[in-house]
């Protein structure tokens, strides 16, 4: 006697979806052919243990490539409409068998079912308009940022080859007029370089604010304030210091954010960008100290940035208090920065080492 287990159908305009209900469903044989789809599997449905099988002949056209699952609990089928349309019922025969039934977990009816497809159409559509939209803030961003990076690579490689340039020339007599050769470049470079402060804080790239701002702000205090507003640190050689090494450590790192602005890399400039800090950085912070405390007796002089005291004092107390803040700021701002780039040297070195294994 033939056992035929219960078959629940539901549709889609493009689909029609069989649960056949058998457990531990094996040796599962499934196929159309000219429209008549073709079932036999053994497992455990109504009658026990056993071989069960069933034929069903649709009532429309159907693609003959079929896809089933089978899981702990039914057999899954899924068959294609030949064409996208609503059928009446499932099968040629008016009559349906009795094992054949709606499946109502997936049930629709007609305009269920549009309703569906419009409500994916339009999940898809605003997807792909989210899409659309990220890209072209994706691109807008790395446009922004490549230029950015270009604008300051030639910023500071003019600073640097300029005084290299110089230095060779002049030799010594070089380092006394650094300011009056390359300040208008450096206070360019270092005015837009506020703009790492807002990219950090915004999240337009993937780095820390305080590193940043110290970063910042440390090299605009020197700049503005020490060398900007004493006419007499203009002629120091510690100018030329300051300057070389600032600009040492930008020639690399603005080409290799460049090269990251499209997913690209060159080995040698990263090793560089992530290791020349090692010298440069205290070296960098040790110059900017010997520029802070050779200005405390300037500022004591002119008094400059004083703060005026009541006159019945008559005195005021001198900028230069402010500087020795600065300078254990420093030295802070040094540790915080170095622990930073230590930080930032190890997860880059280390992620390259993960995908290179
Ligand atoms: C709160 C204020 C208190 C003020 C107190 C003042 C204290 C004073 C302290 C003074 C210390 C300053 C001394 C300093 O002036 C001395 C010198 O500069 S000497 C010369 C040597 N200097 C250096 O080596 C430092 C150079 N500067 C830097 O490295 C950065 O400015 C720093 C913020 C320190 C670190 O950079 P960052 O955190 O950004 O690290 P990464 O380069 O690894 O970048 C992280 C990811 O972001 C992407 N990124 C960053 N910037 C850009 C960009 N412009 N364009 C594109 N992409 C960018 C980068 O690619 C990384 O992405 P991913 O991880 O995906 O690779």
């Amino acid at each position: 006697m033939t056992l035929t287990p219960h078959v629940y159908w539901a549709q889609r305009h493009e689909e029609i979806y069989l649960r056949v209900e058998l457990t531990d469903a094996q040796n599962i044989a499934v196929r159309v052919h000219e429209n008549v789809l073709q079932f036999r599997a053994q497992g455990h449905g109504a009658k026990g243990q056993n071989e069960y099988k069933f034929s069903l002949e649709f009532l429309l056209p159907v693609k003959p490539e079929i896809s089933y699952k089978s899981t702990q609990r039914q057999v899954n089928i899924t068959v294609r409409k030949e064409q996208h349309g609503w059928w009446e019922r499932l099968i040629v025969q008016e009559r349906k068998p009795v094992f054949l039934a709606p499946d109502f977990d997936r049930w629709l009816d007609e305009s269920d079912a549009e309703m569906e497809i419009r409500l994916k159409e339009e999940k898809r559509n605003r997807l792909k308009a989210s899409r659309h939209q990220e890209d072209g803030f994706i691109s807008l961003k790395t446009g922004f940022l490549f230029v950015y990076n270009l604008v300051q690579f030639l910023g500071f490689s003019w600073i640097f080859v300029n005084m290299t340039v110089r230095l060779f020339i002049f030799g010594q007599d070089s380092l006394y007029d650094t300011f009056h050769t390359i300040s208008d470049v450096m206070f360019f470079c270092q005015i837009l370089a506020t703009v790492e402060v807002l990219n950090a804080a915004f999240g337009v790239v993937r780095t820390g604010v305080i590193p940043t701002l110290i970063q910042v702000v440390g090299r605009n205090f020197i700049l503005f304030i020490i060398f900007g507003s004493l006419e007499e640190m203009h002629h120091r050689p510690v100018v030329f210091f300051v300057f070389y090494l600032w600009s040492a450590i930008e020639i690399f790192r603005y080409p290799f954010y460049m090269l990251g602005c499209f997913n690209t890399e060159w080995k040698t400039l990263t090793w560089l960008r992530y290791t020349i800090w090692i010298p440069l950085y205290p070296l960098g912070v040790l110059a900017e100290a010997v520029a802070v405390i050779q200005s405390i007796p300037l500022f004591d002089e002119t008094k400059l940035f004083s703060i005026p005291l009541p006159k019945v004092i008559d005195t005021s107390i001198s900028f230069s208090y402010i500087l020795y803040i600065y300078l254990v700021l420093m030295f802070l701002g040094l540790y915080i920065n170095l622990c930073h780039l230590y930080k930032q040297r190890k997860r880059r070195f280390r992620t390259k080492k993960r995908k290179a294994n």
